[in-house]
């Protein structure tokens, strides 16, 4: 897929992950609506990034995934900015061990299911790609995050499941799961600061050093490929610092 001229919809895209997710389409020639809960700083880049790529190429929408009518609200506002949607990159998530964050997994599954009604061939849109972000805690066991690790799983399974399904090949959507380690964002810094709620703060911050962490520019790379390159449908991309890009075979 050629991104230029073709419409995304990430979620939380204002800083982190997100923000270097939306950059690389925006930089390709792509259209980008982002969403956020954080509304400060969701506007801050909305600002940078109508500077660098144009007033009308970029739309922010204050929304959280945990909700259903906001994020109704947010795809139609992508439709009705750009005319079309092709792209969906469900990123907005939090570290953490908070009880049990099963929002981690339903909310891109929620926004999943939106997307489809919006990139199926067979209910008027064009097909396209979503890309869940899951983790390479999803594939691998993360003994100080196994609520993290549980929930990013469930989401790498949802999304090879629903990329297996017939009817939605034949509507035109690719489904892909991107699984980092560790990268350079607010999510990383806070085991190291000590402000999460991961089983064991002082190891966890010694497992993330001995695995290393990524520039997000990198994992982005990552997002980029699993879009563009159109013979990826239920494709697991693992990234990791001293390992690079491997795709699960299983
Ligand atoms: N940083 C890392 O090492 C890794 C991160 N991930 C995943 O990448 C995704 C992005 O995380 P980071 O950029 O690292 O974190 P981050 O904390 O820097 O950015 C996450 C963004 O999502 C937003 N957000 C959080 N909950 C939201 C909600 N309910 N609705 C809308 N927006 C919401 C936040 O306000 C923030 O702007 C997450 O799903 C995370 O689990 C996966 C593997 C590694
Ligand atoms: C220390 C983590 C604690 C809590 C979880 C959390 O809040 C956030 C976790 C974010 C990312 C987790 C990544 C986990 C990675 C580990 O499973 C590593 O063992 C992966 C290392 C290398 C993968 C590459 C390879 O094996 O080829």
């Amino acid at each position: 897929m050629n991104v230029a001229g073709k419409a995304a919809l990430v979620t939380g895209g204002a800083q982190g992950l997100g923000k270097a997710f939306s950059k690389i389409l925006l930089q390709n020639g792509a259209k980008v609506l982002f969403t956020d809960i954080k509304e400060d700083v969701g506007h801050a880049t909305l600002s940078e990034f109508q500077k660098d790529y144009g007033q009308n190429n970029v739309v922010f929408i204050k929304a959280d995934v945990t909700s259903q009518p906001q994020m109704e609200e947010s795809f139609q506002l992508a439709k009705s900015s750009f005319g079309r949607l092709d792209i969906v990159v469900n990123n907005a998530g939090v570290g953490g061990e908070h009880d049990d964050n099963w929002e981690r997994c339903k909310g891109p599954i929620r926004c999943t299911r939106l997307a489809l009604n919006y990139l199926r061939r067979d209910k008027g849109g064009q097909g396209g790609v979503i890309v869940n972000i899951s983790s390479a805690g999803g594939l691998k066991p993360t003994q100080y995050g196994p609520v993290y690790s549980g929930t990013k799983a469930g989401l790498l399974m949802y999304s090879r499941s629903l990329a297996a399904n017939s009817d939605l090949q034949q509507s035109g959507v690719r489904v892909n799961t991107l699984c980092p380690s560790f990268a350079d964002t607010s999510l990383v810094a806070s085991i190291r600061d000590n402000e999460t709620t991961v089983l064991n703060n002082e190891k966890a911050w010694e497992q993330v050093q001995s695995v290393g962490i990524m520039p997000v520019e990198y994992v982005a790379e990552g997002l980029f490929e699993l879009v563009t390159d159109e013979s990826k449908n239920g494709a697991v991309l693992l990234m990791a610092k001293a390992t690079g890009k491997k795709y699960l075979e299983m």
